[in-house]
């Protein structure tokens, strides 16, 4: 890339992230050592039991699901409309996109009433994304725009495949972790889920900045499906994999609520989104979350709901910066005290 790439070009980018756009930068050299190649767990949909899926959410917290049963020409569908939608000017996104579709840019934190959460002006905290939140319960009601209503009915297409997916996927970890009918019903509702659709920015400084730093999933469960770009990666054994991006895959990984629910036997586990020079990267992402009031009762954790966590949650990024996350809920065990 050189100095002549055109401003226009750059019209859809938050204002932000035009800066230095196009310039070559001396390189810092990223201190990670290099990631390591996919050996993910695979899963067929239509092949699970509890032993096996156990024993996945035991040792990685994240695993590629195959047979999944969502029709290809549907995420391709997805995949395109996302493309076009980001490729409008910054401006123009700003005022289409709007309620219940929520557009915002630089973190993937929104608070509980939707804005963006505010982590501090310091460019290096600034995620290197933008992307539209949808609540999936609000996305049923038909819009005038023909382009956004084409959008719309196949995110509502999307998200009741990925409910199907998250219901079945739960209820089979739950027969693993033997949950009373009770439990298995309150700590997966599905119309608590949402999507996330992001396109992570190129970015001239690729090693200085990232698309999400290093985190864990508030929810119950996450379903992610990734262009052909790459960059998501996970922590296990002490290094970061690269996951690959294999297209008729999605990806499901273990958040938090899933974590204090199995007593810490199913690992809530870090990833993290790395950001490129050369291209932007679109990945789709559903969350879905316990019944609101649904009291999480564990061996290890105080009892909380979902809300209490997300009001700590927002309570710390504010405060301290970070998210802490299950540690502000953990048990004090005797020796912890002394
Ligand atoms: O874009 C991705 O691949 C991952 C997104 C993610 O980790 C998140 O939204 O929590
Ligand atoms: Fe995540």
């Amino acid at each position: 890339m050189n100095n002549s790439c055109s401003e226009e070009e750059y019209e859809s980018y938050p204002p932000f992230f035009r800066q230095n756009q196009g310039v070559d930068h001396e390189e810092i050299l990223s201190k990670d050592l290099p990631a390591e190649s996919d050996s993910l767990p695979v899963i067929d949909f239509q092949l699970m039991n509890p032993e096996k899926l156990g024993e996945i959410c035991r040792n990685w917290g994240m695993f590629r699901v195959v047979n999944h049963g969502v029709p290809l020409g549907l995420l391709n569908q997805l995949h395109e409309h996302a493309n076009k939608l980001f490729s409008l000017r910054f401006e123009s996104k700003q005022t289409l996109l709007t309620d219940p579709i929520l557009y915002f840019w630089g973190t993937p934190a929104l608070t509980m009433s939707g804005n963006a959460q505010q982590t501090g002006p310091a460019p290096e905290n600034l995620n290197w994304l933008e992307g539209l939140n949808i609540p999936l319960p609000l996305v049923k009601t038909s819009r005038e725009d023909p382009f956004i209503e084409s959008f719309r009915s196949l995110l509502e297409e999307y998200g009741s495949h990925q409910a199907r997916l998250a219901e079945t996927i739960f209820g089979i970890m739950a027969e693993d972790l033997k949950f009373s009918p009770t439990k298995t019903k309150s700590y997966l509702s599905p119309p608590t889920g949402f999507l996330r659709l992001y396109r992570y920015l190129r970015c001239p400084v690729p090693d200085q900045r990232w698309g999400i730093n290093v985190h864990t999933d508030s929810s119950v469960l996450s379903i992610l499906h990734q262009d052909q770009v790459g960059g998501l990666q996970v922590y296990k054994n002490n290094k970061w994999l690269d996951v690959k991006p294999i297209h008729d895959s999605l990806i499901v990984n273990l958040g938090d609520m899933m974590q204090a629910m199995s007593d810490d036997s199913y690992v809530s586990v870090k990833h993290r989104v790395k950001v490129n020079k050369e291209k932007e990267r679109i990945s789709i992402g559903y969350f879905v979350f316990p019944e609101e009031d649904a009291v999480i009762q564990s061996s290890k954790y105080k009892p909380f709901t979902y809300a209490d966590f997300q009001a700590e949650k927002e309570l710390d990024l504010k405060t301290v910066g970070i998210k802490i996350g299950l540690p502000r809920f953990r048990i004090k065990e005797k020796h912890d005290l002394l």
